[in-house]
């Protein structure tokens, strides 16, 4: 099992950079930045992240095909993986509806925008012209940058199957990837590769702390987010009340988040987090890895003291 961490850089850069310095330095092999606008720039992060650190990969996680001309990401990725010797990935998904609204984007056809944005980044980075004509003045360092796709739907899932090197499934639970699994495994086998070609991330909204139940409710908020934003398919699967999403969205949205985190009950820790102490994230980490998954990313909120977390993962990432 490789290991990852999500950082989102809605704290202070020093701050990123520390913390992802950390990670490396206990064994973390993967460093994915979130790429939302109203937090500090990706590729800024990342830039710092590759003059910083040696060896951990590092790359958005996730951008999308919307906010950006796809060029531009391949400039983007290109670019990061000259200042990081050959460390960059790609995590490219469809974005998150809440936020296009807010830019006044329109969020169309998500699948096909991806398809065509990988193949811009490929062609580009390849060092070759699209049909426009248009073409980097320079290669990065790797042969081919990996691609990943954050994915949840069937069809993204499948996609990311047919196209991409790697999957970022924002999930926690083994039902969850009992069900992703397959549908990669058919998007691979279409398109006539193996599954056994792509990297199955699980992004997992993870809290660990030598106190269980200082972890539990550190995570509590972020649950109440993927509650807020997990459709019919997910609220069925984990067998949770159908009224889940609208009663979560109702609280954040009047931003009664102290309502939100007290509704948060056993079941929807179960369902959107892996919670607990170093000993009790070994199993259901395991459980994961029996699913097919192989790179968990510690995704927020990482832990109570995200720093000591980062540690306390770094101490059980040698027993995989
Ligand atoms: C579009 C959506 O795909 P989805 O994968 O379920 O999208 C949910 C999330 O993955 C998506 O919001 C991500 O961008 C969220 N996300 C992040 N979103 C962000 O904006 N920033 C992040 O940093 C971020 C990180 C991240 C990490 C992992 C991860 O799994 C997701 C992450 C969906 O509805 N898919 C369905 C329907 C597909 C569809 O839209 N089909 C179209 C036509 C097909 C076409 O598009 O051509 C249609 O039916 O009209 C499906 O896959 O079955």
């Amino acid at each position: 099992m490789k290991f990852g961490i999500e950082i989102v850089p809605s704290m202070p850069i020093d701050e990123v950079v520390e913390v992802v310095k950390l990670a490396e330095d206990v064994g973390f092999q993967y460093a994915w930045i979130t790429d939302h606008y109203n937090n500090r720039y990706v590729y800024q992060v990342l830039a710092l992240l590759a003059k910083e650190t040696e060896t951990i990969r590092i790359g958005p996680g996730i951008t999308n095909p919307y906010v950006r001309n796809p060029a531009i990401t391949a400039s983007a990725i290109a670019t990061l993986d000259e200042i990081s010797n050959g460390r960059a990935n790609l995590g490219i998904g469809p974005g998150d509806k809440a936020t296009f609204d807010k830019l006044g984007i329109a969020w169309e056809k998500p699948i096909s925008r991806i398809k065509e944005a990988i193949s811009i980044v490929r062609t580009l980075t390849a060092g070759e012209a699209l049909d426009t004509g248009a073409k980097l003045d320079y290669k990065p360092v790797q042969e081919k940058i990996p691609v990943y796709m954050g994915a949840q739907g069937p069809m993204m899932l499948k996609t990311a199957g047919e196209v991409a090197d790697g999957v970022l499934i924002n999930a926690s639970n083994p039902k969850d990837f009992e069900a992703a699994v397959p549908n990669i495994k058919e998007g691979a086998e279409a398109a006539g590769r193996s599954i056994d070609e792509i990297d199955v991330a699980a992004y997992t909204c993870t809290s660990v702390d030598e106190d269980p139940e200082k972890a539990a409710n550190a995570a509590k908020i972020v649950v109440a987010f993927i509650a807020a934003g997990s459709p019919p398919f997910v609220l069925e699967r984990h067998g949770l009340p159908a009224d889940t999403q609208q009663k979560f969205g109702d609280l954040i949205a009047k931003g009664d988040f102290g309502g939100a985190i007290a509704a948060v009950d056993d079941a929807l820790m179960e369902a959107f987090a892996i919670v607990g102490t170093p000993d009790d994230l070994v199993p259901k980490i395991e459980a994961l890895g029996e699913m097919g998954v192989t790179q968990y990313v510690v995704g927020s909120p990482i832990g109570p003291d995200m720093k000591k977390s980062i540690k306390l993962v770094g101490d059980i990432i040698e027993s995989f």
